[in-house]
This record gives C-alpha cells, sequence and structure tokens, in this order.
C-alpha cells in the first residue's frame, strides 16, 4: 500500500450562480511512496493548487478519490477533519503563515497546543527539531524580527513538530532569495532523508531539481514523469528544464 493514493480526481469549478464551469483537473492519478520526496510542476492554471487543496482536504474532487495510507478522505467527517489533517498532515506555505503576535517557539508549538498537548511534551519535541533546523538561538524571536529563510525554517518546524505522515509544502521557495531557496532545498533534502515524506509544488526547476521525483500536470493531467536514479542535480536540473520545454512547447511526452 502507497503512503498516498490519487485515482482519477477530477475537478469542476462551477461558478456562483452555476453559470460557467472550470474543468481545473480531469482526470489525476499517482501514488505517493513513503520516504519520496516528490515535486509537482506545471504552467500557471495548470491545476497544482487545486491539487494541492484536495489533498490537504480543504477541498473536495468532483470525482475520483484520495487515499492516505489506505484511508479513503471522502469518507472522514467535517468533524474530525481538523484533527486527521492535523495528525497527519504538516504544511509549508509560500508566504510562510506565521503568526506574526507568536514568538517563533509560539508558533511551532501551534499544532501541539490544539491537540492539547503539555508544555514538556512540547519542549521536548521542540529541541531536537529546533537544533536540526539551526533556529534554537531564534525561538524567542518575533517573525518580524528574523529573516524570510529562518521563518521558513521555523515553518518546516512547525510542520514537522507533529510527525506528520506527509509534509504539503506549496511553493516553499516562493517569497525567498536564492541563498536562502538553497538552504531550504537543503534542508528538505536532509529531513527527507532522515525519512519525512515530501509533496512539493513548485515553479523553480533549481527547487525541483532536489527531489526524488518530478510529476508535471498539463491539461488536468500527470502529463509527464522524472525519476532521479542516480542523476545528480545539475543533471535533475537539466532533465526537467528539457521536460518543461516539451511540456511548454506542446511536444509528444
Ligand atoms: N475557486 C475557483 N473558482 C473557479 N475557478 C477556479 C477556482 N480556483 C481555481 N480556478 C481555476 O482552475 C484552474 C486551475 O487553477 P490552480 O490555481 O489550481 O492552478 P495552479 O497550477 O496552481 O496555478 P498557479 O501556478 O498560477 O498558482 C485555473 O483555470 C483557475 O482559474
Amino acid at each position: 500500500m502507497s503512503l498516498l493514493d490519487v485515482k482519477n480526481v477530477k475537478k469542476i469549478y462551477t461558478t456562483r450562480f452555476g453559470g460557467s464551469q472550470v474543468q481545473a483537473l480531469s482526470d489525476v492519478t499517482f501514488s505517493i511512496e513513503s520516504g519520496e520526496f516528490v515535486a509537482i510542476m506545471g504552467e500557471s492554471g495548470s491545476g497544482k493548487t487545486t491539487l494541492l487543496n484536495i489533498l490537504a482536504s480543504l477541498d473536495k474532487p468532483t470525482g475520483g478519490k484520495v487515499y492516505l495510507k489506505g484511508r479513503d478522505l471522502g469518507s472522514i467527517r467535517d468533524r474530525e477533519m481538523a484533527a486527521f489533517r492535523r495528525q497527519n498532515l504538516g504544511f509549508v506555505f509560500q508566504d510562510f503563515n506565521l503568526l506574526d503576535t507568536f514568538s517563533l517557539e509560539d508558533n511551532i508549538y501551534l499544532p501541539l497546543v490544539l491537540a492539547g498537548k503539555k508544555y514538556e511534551e512540547m519542549n521536548r519535541k521542540l529541541e531536537p527539531i529546533a537544533q536540526k533546523l539551526g533556529i534554537t538561538e531564534l525561538l524567542k524571536k518575533f517573525p518580524y524580527e528574523v529573516s524570510g529563510g529562518q521563518k521558513q525554517r521555523a515553518a518546516v518546524a512547525r510542520a514537522l513538530i507533529t510527525k506528520p505522515q506527509l509534509i504539503l509544502a506549496d511553493e516553499p521557495t516562493g517569497a525567498l532569495d536564492s541563498r536562502a531557496s538553497d538552504d531550504l532545498m537543503e534542508l528538505f533534502t536532509q529531513i527527507n532523508q532522515d525519512g519525512q515524506t515530501i509533496l512539493m509544488v513548485t515553479h523553480s526547476v533549481k527547487a525541483a531539481s532536489n527531489a526524488n521525483r518530478v510529476l508535471f500536470i498539463k491539461d488536468g493531467e500527470v502529463f509527464h514523469q522524472i525519476y532521479r536514479g542516480n542523476l545528480t542535480n545539475e543533471e535533475m536540473y537539466q532533465k526537467i528544464a528539457a521536460s518543461l520545454t516539451v511540456l511548454t512547447t506542446g511536444g509528444d511526452r
């Protein structure tokens, strides 16, 4: 059994008065095994955010199913959903989504506070993560007192602290300069090597070249996939760039 199974997922948005319809996803099928680091790429409007929202169970597909460890997300009741999401998924966003009035430490604790954990347990969990992410000295600071890269590290710590099955990252390097992006991707590689499964949507070829597999979405379907095999990041970069050219110029797979 795969960690994540996406089967024939389709999403049609209907405008409020039912006038027009947009088919964002027509038939998306793929699986992710535990321990993978997968990037999803595709042109603007190809349905990447729609897919991520469905995987995060923030939105429901019009057709098809998503299974996390064999559990059909569509069968989870609304009132269980927040807890299910908190227990199984970690999120990293482009704009960090940290609360400005909370210290980094309190931001990182938030999912555990919501789960009703005691301070000692939270503190025990935070220490090794903060150390690994190099933010131990920054924990008492507020988001406005640290750099974008440091904010994103705190957001990664918040995603990791619940030991989620899967981290969903939406353009995590989108608001970072190239140095901070490289550092973040090095960190993703490291946490993936420690066993964390990651699914990342990105426009950046450089960021995607860190993944072990890249899925390309076009016309609402998975159009193409690249597996790293033994490729270096540089070779992976070349291969992704070539695939994107095919994707945008409309060539055959
Ligand atoms: N709430 C909505 N209502 C109607 N149409 C929508 C809605 N959200 C997205 N769409 C449409 O669905 C399609 C896919 O959008 P989506 O945001 O998933 O693409 P994307 O690949 O994430 O794009 P980008 O890379 O620009 O973020 C687009 O045509 C978009 O206009």
